[in-house]
């Protein structure tokens, strides 16, 4: 059994054992939150990831039903967290990925640490959750979905079910009912995480994940990771320094790489460092999260006061934070400052350079996996052209791809994937 398995039974064991429904915005009457995914924001917290389309095609009406609490969670601190409050957010992301990995040679490939009949689910069948979880994700992340079509059916129901718990996650903070949600509500979706990783899930949604945790080794602690990344959303408007907010993305993003790592797996024939891969999954993640803030710079600061660049950065650059606030813009000849135009082809370059250090280790990723990983690298990287071509006006403009760049993208990306160019390098 490994650690992370250990402290999931211990947070289980500090669980309530009553199972009764009720809203995890902390409101005592029951709620529903009526659609999870792609919703604008409620402009209550950043706009970072408000691109998805709103749509009410595929509704998910999920009450989040979580176990009542036996503890006072507004004190109550998780074992990790105060663990990685000492830590810098290198630190934080280098010990989740040597976690992941340990957990992920610690069974044979494709074989979960959850045993198969420890899963306790009667609320309907398993086959029409992960169906569930697919239409959400063809709904609402409709590249993801497509490149899932290569893999086998078992990775590509995993990877959706993987899918629709970051995406619900992420709502939680970033949705209709994000003004509802307290810190306490995140202690308790928290527990009902580490109530699925004991084979206890909650919904059928959950059901879903849970079962893929019996078929892939997936640790937890990037999903802990995560929810405290939404907790830092409810906090923290400022970074000062790029370790901190390096930290924010390696939590909200960066996760997402090593969550889906056991299920994508490493391709048989590579034969270097297996980290090397872990990090190109982290470095993905954290691209495409900087790349998010720096084309939602102007919305973040006028909808949420919030400033996701770091303040010792734009003060190197010459500026201050109430120019930044003020949006370093000069609507009248239609230009930006130009120390804005220097500071944002930094913040650029430094982008790049974590998809190229993603790019290194696409390759390595079993053949089935490369298509998905491709999209995703080739479409956010073009944000960044994007921004360049709006002259670094991203106060008043909003970077896109456009669609026919999107619709020629997706054939380069199958070529890249069925022709790898770095592998075993
Ligand atoms: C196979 C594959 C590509 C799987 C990924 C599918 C998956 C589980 C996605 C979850 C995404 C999600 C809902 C994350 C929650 C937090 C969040 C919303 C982060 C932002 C994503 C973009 O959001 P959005 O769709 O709202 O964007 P728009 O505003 O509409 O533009 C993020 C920016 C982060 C997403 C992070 C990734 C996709 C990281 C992917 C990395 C890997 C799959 C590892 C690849 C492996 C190697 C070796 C490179």
């Amino acid at each position: 059994m490994t650690l992370s398995m250990l402290d999931a039974r211990r947070m289980a064991q500090r669980s309530a054992s009553s199972s009764s429904s009720f809203p995890i915005s902390g409101s005592t009457a029951p709620s529903r939150m009526s659609r999870i995914c792609g919703i604008r924001s409620s402009g209550r917290r950043a706009t970072r990831r408000t691109g998805g389309r709103c749509s009410t095609a595929v509704q998910v009406n999920c009450t989040i039903a979580m176990p009542q609490p036996n503890h006072s969670s507004k004190t109550m601190q998780f074992p990790q967290q105060q663990q990685q409050q000492q830590l810098s957010g290198k630190q934080v992301e280098e010990q989740a990925m040597l976690r992941c990995i340990q957990t992920d040679q610690s069974v044979p490939p494709s074989t979960g640490l959850l045993d198969p009949r420890t899963l306790r689910w009667q609320g309907g069948s398993l086959e029409g959750a992960y169906e569930r979880c697919g239409a959400v994700c063809s709904e609402y992340a409709k590249t993801f979905y497509l490149g899932t079509q290569l893999m086998t059916p078992v990775q590509a129901r995993c990877i959706w079910a993987i899918y629709v718990w970051c995406r619900r996650t992420d709502e939680l903070v970033d949705g209709p009912n994000a003004s509802k949600i307290t810190p306490q509500a995140l202690d308790r979706w928290e527990e009902r995480l580490e109530a699925m990783f004991q084979g206890k899930p909650y919904d059928e949604l959950d059901a879903a994940l849970t079962d893929t945790l019996s078929k892939y080794p997936l640790e937890i602690q990037p999903f802990r990771d995560m929810i405290e990344g939404m907790r830092m959303d409810l906090f923290k408007s400022r970074y000062y320094t790029f370790d901190e907010l390096y930290e924010y993305c390696y939590r909200v993003a960066g996760t997402v790489g090593l969550m889906t790592m056991p299920v994508m797996g490493v391709d048989p024939s590579y034969k270097g460092p297996v980290d090397k891969v872990y990090r190109a999954a982290l470095a993905l993640g954290t691209a495409n999260q900087l790349t998010n803030i720096l084309r939602d710079v102007g919305e973040d600061i006028r909808e949420r006061d919030r400033i996701y660049l770091p303040l010792d950065e734009i003060k190197q650059f010459g500026m201050t934070e109430e120019e930044v606030k003020a949006c370093i813009h000069r609507p009248t000849q239609g230009k930006v400052d130009e120390r804005w135009r220097s500071f944002m082809k930094f913040q650029i370059k430094r982008a790049r350079d974590y998809f190229q250090e993603a790019e290194d280790g696409v390759d390595c990723l079993d053949v089935k996996a490369r298509w998905p990983v491709w999209s995703a690298l080739i479409l956010y990287r073009q944000i960044l052209d994007s921004i360049e071509k709006n002259d670094y006006d991203n106060f008043s403009m909003r970077a896109y791809v456009p669609k026919a760049k999107k619709f020629t993208s997706l054939p380069m990306a199958l070529f890249r994937a069925m022709v790898p160019q770095n592998q075993n390098k």
